[in-house]
């Protein structure tokens, strides 16, 4: 079996506190490298000067083999703050309002996607399998192809496509689309992604479709299809079932004092609807009187991007939503919203998920959106919880038998809300059956098998082409170490 070497921005490396940073890439990603092991290379997260960038560091923990690098200062606020997550993040959940494009932070993301590539290339061996994750690493493959590399390379987009005419109004659009073309396989989390994908494609006349899932450009031919990302559904059911029996199962229960509960979990990001779940909570508590002090929301948002404008100013309006809400509604024995604004470690939410009569996740856009199916592997069989899935997130087109809600609908999602809390047992199991069938047939181990059974099934058609492609005008060299950056 060819060695699998993945590549992704961030990597959960525990920090000081032993807690792993979330977002569903890392745990995911996790999940699936530990049953094959292998190497993963990302970044470290800490940031330094141009001068103190030293070798990989290399940690292994069981059959994973971790190599760090950390990133100028400047790499970061360029590459990660700035065009990853200012320019594609919003345009990829169709915020363009949000976008704020820059030449020098664009010219950062292809120079720090060149220092990947240069830090790759002195591990390589001939018959290594590459996989490059998400929307920080597009052109990776590029400036792989450009140092003569020929191995499988496949990428996954964790995160939604747009069409064509939000993706075309990123700057840069034909040479993101040009580099996914050096994939041997593009992943994408759904079939409306995958679309989208190849409706940009022909629109800016690129290639041809020779099947649904085989497209060609120029000599080169390639694959791109769902793989809709899953959990490890059964461990994560395990993990529930044995939280009842942890002390704080047994505070937060004594707490609740026999209200129902209603859990939200969102890392603090506008793609994840969170104030207009807030406005169709305090909706569905004006509506339904005789509900309040019986029901409690608990929103677990741990703070994420703060150094990005956009996410801090996030931070302050949904603290003064909650406490409105709260001082508007509360009373001395209820508090409305209960705001948790750090990250839980994920047997506590697996416990917490399982004593949530309900589960609100509503993003406005999202990719896949694991805590829909984390919620749902945690229930208990016998008296499951009802899930409310915006419409617009990756995984309602697998979990059907949600309740499906537009999130930009405030009152219908505040209705859906009275809904679910008087959902009879029967239809509640029926529902929940349905779903868990699914998420024990699509599991991450299932995730990670397909994708890796089509790269390994790959051929490359062609060389690599000779002459180095122009990025925006802009190259750099590497020394033989694939160290040094030079810009020309
Ligand atoms: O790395 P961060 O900037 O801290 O952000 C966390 C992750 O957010 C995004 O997660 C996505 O991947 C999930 C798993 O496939 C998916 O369910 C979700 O819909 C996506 O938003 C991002 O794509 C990751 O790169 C980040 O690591
Ligand atoms: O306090 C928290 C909040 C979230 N998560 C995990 O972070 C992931 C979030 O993934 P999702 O796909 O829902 O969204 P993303 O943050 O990747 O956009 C899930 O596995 C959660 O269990 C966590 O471990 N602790």
């Amino acid at each position: 079996m060819s060695r699998l070497i993945v590549v992704s921005n961030r990597v959960p490396v525990p920090d000081k506190r032993g807690t792993a940073p979330a977002g569903g890439l890392a745990v995911a990603l996790k999940t699936a490298l530990e049953a094959r092991g292998g190497l993963w290379l990302g970044w470290s997260g800490r940031s330094c000067g141009e001068d103190e960038i030293g070798p990989l560091t290399s940690v292994k923990e069981g059959n994973i083999e971790y190599a760090l690098t950390d990133l100028t200062q400047q790499d970061v606020e360029e590459y990660y703050q700035g065009f990853a997550n200012r320019v594609l993040w919003p345009i990829c959940h169709y915020r363009l309002d949000l976008a704020e494009y820059g030449r020098r932070e664009m010219a950062g993301y292809f120079r720090v996607n060149r220092f990947f590539a240069s830090r790759l290339l002195p591990m390589l061996r001939e018959d290594d399998l590459i996989w490059v994750h998400d929307y920080h690493l597009i052109p990776l493959a590029a400036e792989l192809r450009r140092q003569g590399v020929r191995n499988r390379i496949g990428f996954f987009l964790h995160i939604p496509w747009p069409a064509p005419d939000v993706f075309l109004t990123m700057p840069v659009h034909e040479e993101l689309l040009k580099g996914l073309t050096e994939y041997d396989v593009i992943g994408f989390q759904t079939v409306h992604d995958r679309e989208n994908f190849a409706d940009c494609l022909a629109r800016q006349g690129l290639g041809k479709r020779l099947g649904t899932t085989r497209f060609m450009v120029g000599e080169q031919a390639f694959t791109a299809k769902p793989y809709p990302i899953g959990i490890e559904t059964d461990e994560f059911a395990g993990i529930a079932r044995r939280a009842s029996e942890t002390t704080l199962h047994r505070r937060m229960l004594q707490s609740l004092d026999g209200k129902a509960l209603i859990i939200g979990v969102d890392r603090l990001d506008y793609s994840k609807g969170i104030t207009q779940r807030i406005d169709a909570f305090e909706t569905f508590l004006t509506r339904h009187p005789d509900s309040q002090r019986h029901v409690t929301l608990l929103q677990i948002t741990p703070k994420s991007r703060s150094e990005v404008p956009e996410y801090e100013a996030m931070q302050r309006t949904v603290a003064e939503q909650a406490g409105r809400v709260n001082g508007a509604l509360g009373t001395v024995d209820w508090v409305p919203i209960r705001y948790v604004n750090r990250s839980l470690r994920r047997p506590a939410l697996a416990g917490l998920y399982r004593m949530a009569k309900l589960a609100m996740v509503t993003p406005l856009r999202d990719g896949m959106n694991l805590v829909a199916k984390e919620y749902v592997a945690a229930q208990n069989e016998e008296d499951p919880g009802v899930l409310l899935l915006s419409r617009f997130a990756g995984a309602a087109q697998e979990l059907k038998e949600a309740v499906l809600v537009n999130p930009y609908d405030v009152e219908g999602t505040a209705e859906a809300i009275a809904r679910g809390l008087a959902m009879p047992l029967e239809e509640r199991r029926q529902r929940w059956q349905g779903m868990m069938a699914t998420l024990r047939e699509n599991d991450v181990f299932a995730w990670c098998r397909a994708f890796l059974d089509d790269l390994s099934g790959t051929a490359r058609t062609t060389a690599p082409s000779a002459a180095p492609p122009k990025t925006a005008g802009y190259r750099m060299t590497l020394d033989p170490e694939g160290t040094r950056r030079h810009r020309l």
